[in-house]
């Protein structure tokens, strides 16, 4: 179907999480959805569809930084009719408030990157997330009792900056920006091109400002929490 993706028309659940790595979407697959079957393996950006609480569901990888994950939401709205997009990540730290296994929903997401950047001119554009899908996922993370921290992600397209700790990201925590990954602004802005709703959530792994990090297991029982934040809301997108 598409140079990335053999997956036939129909073969994705109009709701897709979208994780960078593609063991969480087998995972993901595995573990919460019933009746998952594989739809697409090339480059082993694995995608999956099964059911959740009996609603269809997807789940497909996008790959680390903007440039992959642009490539999977291009085509999973062009070429399979995707209209909801939420991506499950893992993010570092940038605020103090936010403490590891923290899942942090981006209610926008500055950027460094150039995919964002030059298609505006002399405009700075706003990468914002799905007003309905940031209020229903904090509603529900709300009515389960969990921790959630909802503000400002940096995409940055550099995983390792040059400055050790929080000197890499500038005067950008001192504004508000909670923590760093490297899709979200390009999925809002895809999302906002094509008239698709998305949402990022994020579990804080490595803390910029303490260096903690998260250890395996943790990451597993944290990872559960923003996994099944994302297939409730999914599931009512
Ligand atoms: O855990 P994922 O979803 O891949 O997200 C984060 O982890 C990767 C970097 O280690 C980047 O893709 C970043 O956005
Ligand atoms: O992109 C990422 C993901 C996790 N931790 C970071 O510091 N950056």
């Amino acid at each position: 179907m598409t140079p990335h993706n053999h997956a036939q028309p129909g073969d994705y659940a109009e709701a897709v999480l979208l994780p960078g790595d593609p063991l969480r979407a087998k995972w993901i697959a595995e573990t919460f959805l019933t009746d998952a079957k594989p739809v697409n393996s090339v480059r082993n950006c694995l995608g999956f569809t099964g059911t959740y609480k009996g609603k269809r569901v997807s789940v497909q990888a996008t790959g680390m930084g903007q440039p992959s994950l642009s490539i999977y939401v291009h085509e999973l709205i062009n070429s399979y009719g995707v209209k909801t997009l939420i991506r499950v990540g893992t993010c570092g730290g940038l605020n103090a408030r936010v403490k590891v296994r923290d899942v942090i929903l981006a209610q926008a997401a500055s950027t460094d990157s150039a995919i964002v950047k030059d298609r505006f001119g002399p405009y700075n554009f706003a990468p914002i997330a799905d007003f309905g899908l940031l209020r229903a996922a904090a509603e529900k993370a709300e009515a389960a009792g969990l921790k959630i921290h909802a503000g400002n992600m940096l995409s940055s397209d550099i995983f390792y900056h040059r400055e050790p700790g929080l000197e890499g990201y500038g005067l950008l925590p001192d504004h508000g920006v909670i923590g760093v990954e490297m899709e979200a602004a390009a999925l809002y802005t895809l999302a906002a091109r094509f008239g698709v709703k998305a949402l990022a959530i994020c579990t804080m792994t490595d803390c910029l400002i303490t260096g903690e990090e998260i250890s395996a297991d943790a990451r597993q029982t944290s990872l559960t929490d923003m996994v099944t934040l994302a297939l409730e809301v999914a599931i009512e997108a």
